[in-house]
């Protein structure tokens, strides 16, 4: 999938965002292992801190059907430069893609960000750290 075609998919996306409280509309498209795209948008709630962003939501839709491999994700928002994800989004990115997947951050004006995964959260906190705490 070419990344044209999948930060239009991620504006889609964010057509959907339920944001009646901050009227910020964030769209995501996250790619499976095979192609399937999953969509995700933000969904606030009157608790503010209940709010999903686009990202996890995306990636909750994905997992929760059983689909856990990726191959690339972007991210859309009306931002001045390219959208940066939040920090609880990194981490749920980091914890089911490879370092080096592509994801692409972008705005509506057209401004593209490519980064990877790694990029986005250098020294995530990870499966491995748990293991080594289950050996000793
Ligand atoms: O990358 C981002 C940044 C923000 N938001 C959402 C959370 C909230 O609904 C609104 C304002 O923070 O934008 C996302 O969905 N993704
Ligand atoms: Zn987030």
């Amino acid at each position: 999938m070419d990344r044209e075609k999948l930060m239009a998919e991620a504006k889609k996306a964010r057509e959907k965002a339920y944001v009646p409280y901050s009227k910020f509309p964030v769209g995501a498209a996250l790619v499976a292992e095979g192609g399937q795209i999953y969509y995700g948008c933000n969904i606030e709630n009157s608790a503010y801190s209940m709010t999903n962003c686009a990202e996890r939501t995306a990636f909750f839709k994905a997992v929760s059907e059983g689909v856990k491999k990726f191959t690339a994700l972007a991210v859309v928002g009306d931002t001045e430069g390219p959208i940066s994800p939040c920090g609880a989004c990194r981490q749920v990115i980091a914890e089911f893609c490879d370092g080096d997947m592509p994801v692409y951050l972008t705005n509506l004006k057209g401004d593209v960000q490519a980064t990877t995964v790694g990029q986005l959260l250098p020294g995530a906190f990870s499966k491995e750290d748990l293991d080594y705490a289950e050996k000793q």
